[in-house]
């Protein structure tokens, strides 16, 4: 913490907020943590305008030849004598109280003419020291033309670059062009030219980032690089579990650079490249639905819930075994027991170690202690391996996650009677509440041997056979009349080969950039503290004054229109399944009669 003098950091000057036609005398404040001026209100008396600097993305200052102003009014009202002493703040500005809104923030510009020149350089030089405006980096944006419905690119035209051009931040700018090429590109990036790599998309483009990155050489350096999601995908599962809602959060997020760790799950299988996760993993319902769900990709967000809503009214049981890890287990070294075989202290490593890569190999023998099978054997509805509270913009599972602990939160269900799952998912999927049913069972684990496999004869327990997915495709498989496919394995929302699977979690392996006041490593409470502040000194001085009209957001009314029809045709076929069950079965009693 800086000290400074009472009256060091005060200043006088005239100021004008967004528009540059109105200057008026004010008295200018550095505090600590906030710019602080009083400003003129049309209708109302005076009142003090407060800008932490967690909002404020750039600055434009006087060069020796004076500011370069393009605005016309300016240029009529600030005389050339006068440019030399002009500086220019861009902050974010939030409207609403709920920073959840998509709509709540507004890039906004804040004009200061000082009286001497000597002011103009004191201001920049206290504003140095105290961290106002943004650090010098260079940044590489990575746009996907095709996420979320085409409109990355628009985001970043409109929201992005502007933004970045007031940050004076060195920014390349780079289109995929195919898909997979975000892989390519974190794969063959020069880490000595790039502090940041953006990412302007949903979660696919960052998963094949987080991917790229780990699957170099130099791995362990590249795993530093801090990532940066600009959501502009369909799910935006990532970003809503960072506390970034709009394109412009996340530009200020990505142009401020805070930082944060970030667990990764490593899934491994026999004789295939490894995979990496940042979001999470589903097997079953779930992961049937946001894989099946990509031919609705036009519909943006509400593709979830038309898949969604098939897949349960046509539910399946995906035949398995699983086994788990407790968290923060460290395996006893052993000589065979990792999959690297290159694994030695002395060596550089191939790729990230993983600590149980030998269970993948041994399929005749169940993991040893304290590996334990996951109950409700033999086959589930569902199973959910989350790193992030959120699976989407609007699906969120619980706040009991912490994407740093690491800890892998699994959830999993039995559960095959459709209208017992049907209620807890309309109702309660957006609220936190579907994982506390009792229809969800869950562990914290540190690890987990998935098996997928395939059942026998239907409704006959004693044939319940689990065995590799591998070999299904055997004939012995199809003399014992095993039929029945294990499903999806999906990661981050991409497929990946139903096999047989392990899944460790690397703690804090990576960085991601994050709004200032959502978390922090060191305080866990200042995203409370932070945001009761944003909203007490922000926020109720920008509402008070404008009252504008809260915006609903359009989306929830789509899907609140969209849970009506559902639960009204969830209802219809429950009705004539009934029926139709009940018509058969007096059939069939007439037939015997
Ligand atoms: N130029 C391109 N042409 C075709 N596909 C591309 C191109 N660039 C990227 N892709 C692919 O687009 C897919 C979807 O991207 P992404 O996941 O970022 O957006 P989204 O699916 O709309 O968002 P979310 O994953 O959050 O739902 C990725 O799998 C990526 O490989």
């Amino acid at each position: 913490m800086i000290d400074i003098s009472p009256t060091e950091n005060v200043f006088t000057c005239s100021a004008s907020f967004k528009d540059p036609s109105t200057l008026y005398p004010t008295t200018l404040e550095l505090s600590s943590h906030q710019l602080l001026w009083s400003a003129r209100h049309p209708t109302k008396d005076n009142h003090t305008i407060q800008v932490p600097y967690c909002c404020i993305y750039g600055y434009e200052a006087p060069t020796p030849a004076g500011l370069d102003v393009n605005h016309q009014d300016l240029k009529d009202i600030v005389q050339n004598t006068c440019r030399d002493r002009m500086i220019k703040v861009h902050f974010v500005e939030f409207l609403f109280s709920d920073l959840k809104a998509v709509s709540s923030p507004q890039c906004t510009t804040a004009y200061f003419l000082f009286e001497r020149r000597a002011d103009v350089q004191r201001f920049l030089n206290l504003a140095h020291q105290l961290g106002v405006f943004p650090r010098p980096r260079r940044i590489l944006a990575l746009v996907n033309p095709n996420g979320g419905v085409g409109k990355a690119k628009t985001i970043n035209d409109t929201v992005v670059q502007p933004m970045l051009e007031h940050s004076g931040l060195d920014v390349k700018v780079q289109y995929t062009e195919y898909s997979k090429h975000g892989i390519d590109v974190a794969h063959k990036i020069d880490l000595k030219e790039v502090d940041t790599l953006a990412v302007v998309s949903g979660d696919g483009l960052l998963h094949e980032i987080v991917n790229g990155l780990l699957s170099r050489s130099d791995w362990d350096h590249a795993r530093r690089l801090p990532i940066a999601i600009i959501p502009a995908g369909s799910g935006n599962a990532t970003a809503t579990s960072i506390g970034i809602r709009s394109p412009i959060v996340a530009t200020l997020a990505l142009i401020r650079g805070d930082t944060v760790k970030l667990d990764i799950f490593s899934l491994s299988q026999l004789d295939r490249p490894r995979i990496y996760s940042m979001l999470m993993f589903s097997w079953g319902m779930m992961a049937d639905a946001d894989i099946e769900s990509d031919i609705y990709r036009w519909l943006g967000p509400l593709r979830f819930e038309i898949a969604g809503f098939i897949r349960l009214i046509r539910l399946r049981r995906y035949p398995g075994k699983v086994y788990f890890l407790p968290p923060h287990h460290k395996a006893k070294p052993s000589p065979a027991s990792t999959l690297d075989s290159s694994r030695n202290s002395s060596h550089k490593q191939d790729a990230p170690v993983v600590q149980y890569g030998h269970l993948l190999k041994d399929i005749h023998h169940k993991p040893p202690e304290p590996w334990s099978l996951l109950p409700n054997m033999p086959f589930y509805t569902m199973l959910l391996l989350l790193n992030f509270p959120s699976a989407g913009e609007t699906i969120y599972f619980t706040d009991s996650i912490r994407f740093n602990d690491g800890v892998m939160k699994l959830w999993y269900s039995c559960e095959t009677r459709f209208w017992k799952i049907i209620l807890p998912f309309v109702l309660d999927l957006t609220n936190g509440k579907l994982v506390e049913r009792d229809l969800m069972q869950n562990k914290d684990c540190g690890g987990l041997l998935i098996i997928p496999g395939v059942e026998g004869k239907p409704n006959d327990k004693t044939t319940h056979e689990v065995v590799d997915h591998e070999q299904v495709r055997s004939e012995s498989a199809k003399k014992l009349g095993i039929y029945q496919k294990p499903g999806i394995f999906d990661v981050d929302g991409e497929v990946m080969p139903t096999a047989r699977t392990l899944i460790e979690v690397l703690p804090s392996f990576m960085d991601i950039t994050i709004p200032e006041w959502f978390y922090h490593e060191k305080d866990v409470d200042r995203e409370r503290t932070a945001l009761a502040k944003l909203k007490t000194e922000l926020i109720k001085e920008a509402s008070k004054r404008q009252h504008p009209q809260q915006r609903t957001d359009g989306h929830n009314q789509v899907r609140e229109v969209f849970l009506v029809l559902f639960t009204l045709v969830t209802v219809v076929t429950a009705y004539a399944l009934f029926f139709n069950e009940e018509h058969r079965a007096r059939e069939r009693m007439a037939q015997q009669i």
